[in-house]
């Protein structure tokens, strides 16, 4: 179904844009600013988008699933080849993952691991790219379907909808806009978009110590992306995604909903920990590393309510009831008021950058996703490892307390089980609500395995070895790309006679 709210009759129409507000995809948003500020924002021109009609044909996808307890499971994809073969195989979504970018098709061709380092084009490029020939593709069926032909692969709808990596939105505000503007112009159905600091991304899964910004900020951002999408009337998806699980740090203590994870120092003997790093300075990194260990080590690091918990046991429940709500600040001064006298300091605990020590875990992943779900239409945890008693308790709390919310999960590979368990995680997981689940490097790693037999076998015996590795058992499989249909020749074909007057 193509959207149809955005008629060039009532583009710069606050009304219009309210009653677009109020449909099922928008109505579940919480946008902090007004339709007349979008109005204002619009291009004299009525936009139309096909990113909408692939976000809405996603929307409807998940929708589906959800309703009957399944899910998209995908790969991401590496280029237009395993595009096109996923179309095939029926995949209903298609992923653009930022390893794949940042190693293969950097904007700058800069390449190297993933630390969402690449310019902000890399990964809307990709999109593009995929899009484009997924468009070519299409041409390429209803060109022979003029024609005549009439085979099944023609009824292959080759409009997948793609998803891809924004990371955290490469910079401010404004940058965050700019980059939702790139995907939607390349066609991407829905993006992702984390809470880690720009500039601070650790590479792959399992490295903790990840810096989060406040939650409000990660908020901000999916804001700027959802005022983007408004303002050039694109039904997008946003997908939130947190890092609290392997986060261990935070740049401000400022927000409240942040404070439960917020660590500090209890030891009143102790500096705090740059001034006891710069105190004993010396050239050898591994000496302030050492130092840096003794001092967590004796530190006695907890949250404020253990803190409070353990010195003040009797007084705990007064003191939770009358600081629910609060910000580090004024629950430090609520236990002042109370006469509590705790001994805590988030300041002294504060790391070498400046960033305040906070607690990761699977509960501040979940408070999160709960104050994300307002500004998004996905929600997912990017865990180390997969620990499926997390994902149950994720998906519980968060159905809880956001009732029909669709979730995502990264499988990652390192699944634990037999075959016929690790066969059956993703059906598991899709009745839990996890709607969308997917392996990013699959379609990477699947073209690395996938080309070495062919490799080996020409270099053993030459066009023998292409024969028996490539021709033969590709067209045995039927791998449609081999086709000379794949490579646009009906569509030249057609134009090329449509104008040949002789
Ligand atoms: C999903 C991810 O953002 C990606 O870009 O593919 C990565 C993948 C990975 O490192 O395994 C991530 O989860 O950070
Ligand atoms: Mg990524």
């Amino acid at each position: 179904m193509i959207p149809t709210a955005q008629q060039q009759s009532d583009w710069s129409d606050p009304k219009s844009i309210s009653t677009w507000w109020s449909t099922p995809s928008q109505a579940h948003f919480h946008r902090p600013y007004s339709a007349e500020l979008v109005a204002s924002l619009r291009s004299p021109f009525a936009e139309f988008w096909p990113a909408s009609v692939q976000a809405t044909k996603l929307r409807q996808t998940f929708s589906a699933h959800y309703a009957k307890g399944t899910a998209s499971v995908t790969i991401g994809a590496t280029d237009v080849i395993s595009a096109h073969l996923m179309a095939d195989a029926g995949y209903d979504t298609i992923y653009v993952s930022g390893p794949t970018c940042s190693t293969m098709d950097n904007a700058t061709q800069d390449f190297g691991a993933d630390m969402a380092d690449y310019p902000y084009e890399t990964v809307p490029n990709k999109v593009r790219q995929l899009f484009r020939s997924q468009l070519m593709q299409h041409k390429v069926s209803a060109t022979r379907r003029f024609r005549g032909e009439a085979v099944a692969a023609l009824d292959v709808d080759r409009l997948v909808p793609i998803i891809a990596d924004a990371d955290t939105g490469h910079g401010g505000q404004t940058a965050n806009m700019k980059l939702a503007k790139l995907f939607v112009e390349a066609g991407a159905a829905a993006i992702h978009l984390d809470d880690q600091v720009p500039g601070t991304k650790k590479f792959g899964a399992k490295t903790a110590g990840r810096v989060l910004v406040p939650v409000e900020e990660h908020i901000t951002r999916l804001l700027a992306v959802k005022l983007q999408f408004d303002v050039m009337g694109a039904e997008c998806m946003i997908i939130h995604r947190t890092d609290a699980e392997t986060a261990g740090y935070l740049t401000s203590a400022i927000s409240p909903q942040d404070r439960p994870y917020i660590i500090g120092c209890t030891n009143p003997q102790l500096r705090p920990l740059v001034a006891t790093i710069s105190a004993s300075f010396s050239t050898s990194k591994s000496q302030a590393e050492a130092v840096e260990d003794g001092w967590i080590a004796s530190a006695g690091l907890s949250t404020l309510d253990e803190a409070v918990l353990s010195q003040n046991p009797a007084e705990y429940s007064k003191w939770k009831a009358a600081s629910e709500g609060q910000n580090v600040a004024e629950a430090l001064a609520t236990a002042q008021t109370l006469g509590l006298g705790v001994q805590w300091d988030c300041e002294a605990a504060r790391s070498r950058e400046g960033w305040y020590r906070f607690r990761g875990g699977i509960q501040p992943a979940i408070d999160r996703a709960v104050a994300c779900a307002k500004y998004a239409d996905i929600l997912w945890t990017r865990t180390p490892a997969t620990v499926e008693k997390d994902l149950e308790k994720f998906a519980k709390e968060v159905k809880e307390r956001v009732p029909g919310a669709m979730l995502a999960y990264n499988l990652a590979g390192d699944i634990k089980g037999t075959d016929s368990e690790i066969k059956a995680f993703t059906t598991k997981l899709a009745k839990l609500g996890y709607v969308w689940q997917f392996l990013p490097l699959a379609g990477q790693s699947g073209t690395a395995v996938g080309v070495n037999t062919p490799i080996r076998a020409i270099k053993d015996d030459g066009v023998l070895g292409y024969l028996n590795t490539v021709v033969r058992p590709g067209k045995a499989a039927g791998v449609s790309t081999l086709d000379y249909a794949w490579q646009g020749g009906p569509v030249a074909d057609a134009t090329v006679a449509a104008v040949t007057l002789w």
